[in-house]
């Protein structure tokens, strides 16, 4: 069965979800597609050669019978309609990060899949899939490094547009530590802190920029977590678990190594396009082959969106406040308690 998948939104991502799944993936084709910039759509349409239809909206996509799911690659505030409209019409649906932007509007999202009676929604966060992670999630579940005492990481990016603002340092960036990070160690966040370093002079008048967050897990776990998203010199993501007996360490991207002029170098990456392109590869491939094997999907849950909007709201609160802020999950819906997971 090839999984016939409709795309809200064909911006930067949605086009590279389009690309791998018309030209690399298998088992699925795009059928569909819409942005509110329709342009956008139709250019998108003639650029990877689909045969697709180019839609006015999100809902005519997703009632159209010929759609057996669809790709949210809209902007964060867009999610949330989409994905309660997919599954009023018991659509699968993969949603980009965030699932929704408040925690409030993750519930909702949840109460309606509850109430379809199954399970529909996948949520994009793709470094559950990278390889390096998996190895690392692996290493901590066979106990290698004993019990999990600190974590160091980092998130930088090379530079921001104008348009990102403080707290998309956590709904939009740290967003990806939240998810990965309780999943590594399988652990629930307690508190947040922010701490604001010296501010470089390569952001905007407006943007803290570093900044760093000191997490602790209920069971005592103390993570530092950098975000600098103008950190000039490339794409960077860094993970360092220290455990009773050993550490694991997120490996570096693979890279030639060059020797030249008196010198031995690696080059960096600079995209995140580039960083997690395996990644999305298989997150990709594993929710078309387990919705049309299975019947369901099997990549993070809306429960793991709504954690991580419970969590970056607290983080957001603690910016503003300076204070260590308490984080509060509820209880876990027995819905998402014994689903089957990647
Ligand atoms: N997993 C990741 O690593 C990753 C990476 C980049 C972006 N993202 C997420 O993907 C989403 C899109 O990011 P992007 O970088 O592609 O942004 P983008 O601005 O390049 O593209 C978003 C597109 O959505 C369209 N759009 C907005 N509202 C819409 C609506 N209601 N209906 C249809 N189209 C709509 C816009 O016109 C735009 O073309 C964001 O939520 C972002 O956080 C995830
Ligand atoms: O939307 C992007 C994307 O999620 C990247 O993975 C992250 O590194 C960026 O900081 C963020 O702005």
């Amino acid at each position: 069965m090839t999984l016939k998948i409709g795309v809200i939104g064909t911006g930067a991502i949605g086009r590279e979800h389009i690309k791998r799944i018309s030209k690399k993936l298998a088992g699925a084709e795009i059928v569909a597609v819409t942005d509110v910039n329709q342009q956008l759509a139709k250019q998108v349409v003639e650029q990877f050669q689909l045969n697709a239809i180019a839609y006015p909206d999100d809902k005519t996509l997703i009632a159209n019978e010929n759609v057996d799911a669809v790709l949210v690659t809209s902007w964060g505030p867009a999610h949330k309609g989409s994905v309660l409209k997919a599954i009023e019409h018991g659509k699968y649906v993969f949603c980009e990060k965030p699932l929704a932007t408040t925690a409030e509007d993750c519930m909702e999202i949840i109460n309606a899949e509850i109430n379809y009676g199954k399970r529909l929604v996948q949520v994009g966060f793709m470094r559950r899939y990278d390889k390096g992670y998996v190895q690392m999630k692996e290493a901590i579940d066979q106990k290698i490094i004993g019990e999990p005492l600190m974590i160091r990481c980092a998130h930088r990016n090379v530079s921001v547009d104008e348009n990102y603002t403080t707290d998309m340092a956590v709904v939009d960036t740290l967003i990806h530590e939240i998810d990965i990070l309780h999943w590594l160690v399988n652990d629930d966040y307690q508190s947040v802190q922010v701490f604001y370093p010296k501010k470089t002079r390569n952001a905007l008048e407006t943007l803290r920029d570093p900044q760093i967050f000191l997490i602790e897990t209920r069971s005592g776990i103390a993570i530092t977590a950098e975000v600098f998203v103008n950190c000039k010199y490339g794409y960077d993501i860094q993970c360092e678990i220290i455990g009773e007996e050993g550490i694991v360490k997120l490996p570096e991207v693979p890279s030639i190594v060059v020797r030249k002029d008196a010198q031995l170098g690696v080059n960096l990456l600079t995209d995140w396009k580039d960083r997690f392109v395996d990644a999305y590869d298989i997150e990709i491939q594993d929710f078309i082959d387990s919705v049309s094997e299975k019947g369901e999907p099997q990549g993070p849950t809306s429960w793991d969106g709504y954690i991580a909007a419970v969590t970056a709201d607290v983080c957001v609160k603690a910016q503003q406040s300076g204070q260590k802020e308490e984080i509060i999950l509820g209880e876990k819906p027995d819905f998402y308690k014994n689903l089957q997971q990647a």
